[in-house]
């Protein structure tokens, strides 16, 4: 992870961060911000449409800011320098609609939300500085993997924040927009991937007498080493899969029937299907604000 620059770093602790839309991935970038002390608790305001027991309970838990009145939650948004998008897609326009006439010119808006395009929110906020990002909920411990694309009004600084809010929680990359619905069949999505296969891998060891708790450890420490062995030693997944493959041996035992059910395709046509979900998002996001 990059460390952040002293500049940026006071930059950031200045800026009043209003995050619309209080759900998971919110409670994860905010949770990874301030373990990461790249701010304090009171430059954060989390807002909600309806549901006060959770900005309660985020208020209790991380010490933010909050709000329960619509002039409150209006009041935030206008005095935020940078606004975060948190709510799901159906979402979206509504709350774009919402924002629109509190806008003050130079507040940065950041978006986490799958099928947003920039060409959307510019549609109906006007020219803004908007970053569109895709992270995940592994952001919660510091181990997020984001991406983020820039619209034309972001400048040098702004760009700066947003990667610094993402690599406080964990790695960022810039990726070109066009490329943003694949991230999300793969990073975004990806979490839920390795935990159906780590549940399957506990069911088995437990259909084979293992305990509950021992067959979580070992399928976690398994799973983590494995994940740490592909950074460090940056050898390819398949390379280090072949020196786990004695031929002849249980590894090949079970790659065969893996192959024999063609997991690795489906895997593949499970990541692109996400991809094509997040497209067909983005598509019905377009109509909603045509
Ligand atoms: N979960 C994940 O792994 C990831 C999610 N994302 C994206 O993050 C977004 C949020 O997902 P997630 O956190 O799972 O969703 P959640 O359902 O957990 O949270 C959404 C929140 O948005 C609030 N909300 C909805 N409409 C408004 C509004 N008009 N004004 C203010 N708040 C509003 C809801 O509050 P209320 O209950 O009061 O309506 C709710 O607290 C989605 O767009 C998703 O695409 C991106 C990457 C990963
Ligand atoms: O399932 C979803 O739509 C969101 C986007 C990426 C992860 N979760």
């Amino acid at each position: 992870m990059n460390e952040i620059k002293t500049q940026e770093k006071d930059t950031f602790r200045s800026l009043h961060f209003s995050i619309f839309g209080a759900g998971s991935i919110a409670e994860a970038i905010v949770r990874g911000v301030l373990a990461k002390q790249l701010t304090e608790p009171s430059q954060i305001s989390m807002i909600n449409r309806s549901n006060n027991e959770r900005l309660l309970q985020l208020q209790r838990k991380y010490g933010v800011t909050i709000e329960l009145s619509s002039e409150g939650k209006q009041q935030l948004l206008q005095e935020a320098d940078v606004i975060v998008l948190c709510m799901k897609p159906k979402d979206a326009a509504g709350a774009l609609h919402e924002l629109k006439p509190l806008l003050r010119s130079g507040t940065l808006i950041i978006s986490v939300i799958a099928g947003l395009s920039l060409h959307a929110i510019e549609h109906i906020l006007g020219p803004v500085a908007a970053v569109r990002t895709m992270p995940n909920t592994s952001s919660t411990i510091g181990l997020g993997a984001t991406a983020i694309c820039c619209s034309d009004a972001v400048n040098d600084t702004q760009r700066a924040i947003a990667m610094a809010m993402f690599e406080a929680v964990g790695i960022a990359v810039e990726v070109e927009e066009q490329h943003m619905n694949i991230v999300t069949g793969l990073s975004g999505s990806g979490p839920a991937y390795l935990y159906y296969v780590m549940e399957a891998m506990i069911q088995a060891a437990v259909d084979g007498g293992l305990t509950k708790e021992d067959a979580r450890d070992l399928t976690v420490q398994t799973v983590l080493g494995a994940a740490e062995m592909v950074r460090l030693t940056q050898e390819e997944p398949a390379e280090l899969r072949r020196k786990v493959t004695s031929p002849g041996g249980t590894t090949q035992a079970a790659i065969d029937v893996m192959n024999t059910h063609h997991v690795g395709r489906t895997i593949v046509s499970a990541v692109h299907r996400a991809a094509e979900r997040s497209q067909e998002m983005e598509h019905q996001i377009g109509r909603e604000i045509e």
